[in-house]
């Protein structure tokens, strides 16, 4: 279970922005990433508006593109909502759920997010399930247990290293420009990989990628990268500009 052990991925949240013009910020990131960058899984995941002519745009290249939600089901009467099946239809291979945003602004629940998941499995994608406290909850001493608990509500033996990430964001350090210490993230990192580990053995544990999300930038990459049990990070804000995205995935590189 040791750091180190995974390739990093880096993935890119747009959130709710982006408009076509975004595609030539895709163009610049084919470019930056052309012939790889050592050792770094990168993904893109704009809004369901331009996934597919992301993931069209990204043919070929070394760079993934990925959901930032879904719908449990397959099929039916959901208005406005985006299956699994559909964000696969379009090229991606990823799918974020359980953001802290879907949480708060849409009452996602960790039932929810447990149903999310498996859709994004059924669809034979990869899940990006994201996890972490709020600040009250940090400043509570409860950090560990809530996250914990997250995650143990998440889990099923059908997950595997190959079709599951689990981001860890604290709440509060999403786009605020604050970042936990690197200690209070390995711990929550190692914590997490224990957790998982419960369910579906260390060895299987062991290859789940677990990202760190949250105000993350090119000056703060390396060092949070570097931390005990960090498989790459999730970022909101800097993945808007391509040369701050760029300079985030180079920083994995120990
Ligand atoms: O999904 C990404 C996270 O919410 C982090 O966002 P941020 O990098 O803007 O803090």
């Amino acid at each position: 279970m040791a750091s180190g052990q995974n390739p990093k991925l880096v993935a890119g949240n747009w959130k709710m922005n982006g408009t076509r013009s975004f595609l030539d910020m895709v163009a610049e990131l084919r470019v930056g990433a052309a012939g790889g960058i050592a050792d770094t899984d990168l993904l893109v995941c704009p809004p369901a508006t331009l996934l597919a002519a992301v993931a069209t745009a990204l043919e070929g290249s070394s760079i993934g593109a990925g959901g930032q939600d879904c719908h449990a089901k397959e099929s039916g009467a959901f208005t406005g909502d985006v299956s699994a099946e559909m964000i696969a239809d379009c090229g991606a291979t990823h799918v974020i759920v359980g953001h802290s945003e879907r949480r708060q602004y849409h009452g996602e629940d960790d039932a929810a997010v447990a149903a999310k998941m498996q859709a994004a499995h059924r669809a034979g994608l990869v899940a990006i399930a994201c996890v972490g406290e709020t600040q009250d909850q940090r400043e509570a001493g409860k950090a560990l247990d809530v996250v914990r608990k997250q995650v143990a509500a998440l889990l099923d033996d059908s997950v595997t290293g190959a079709n599951t990430c689990i981001a860890y964001e604290p709440v509060w350090a999403i786009g605020t420009g604050l970042t936990p210490t690197v200690a209070d993230v390995a711990e929550m990192h190692t914590a997490i990989r224990e957790t998982i580990a419960a369910t579906i053995g260390a060895d299987e544990a062991a290859q789940v990628r677990l990202l760190y999300g949250g105000s993350v930038k090119p000056a703060n990459a390396r060092e949070l990268m570097a931390a005990t049990d960090v498989d790459g990070a999730l970022v909101g804000g800097a993945s808007l500009v391509a040369a701050d995205f760029l300079a985030i995935a180079r920083a994995c590189r120990a």
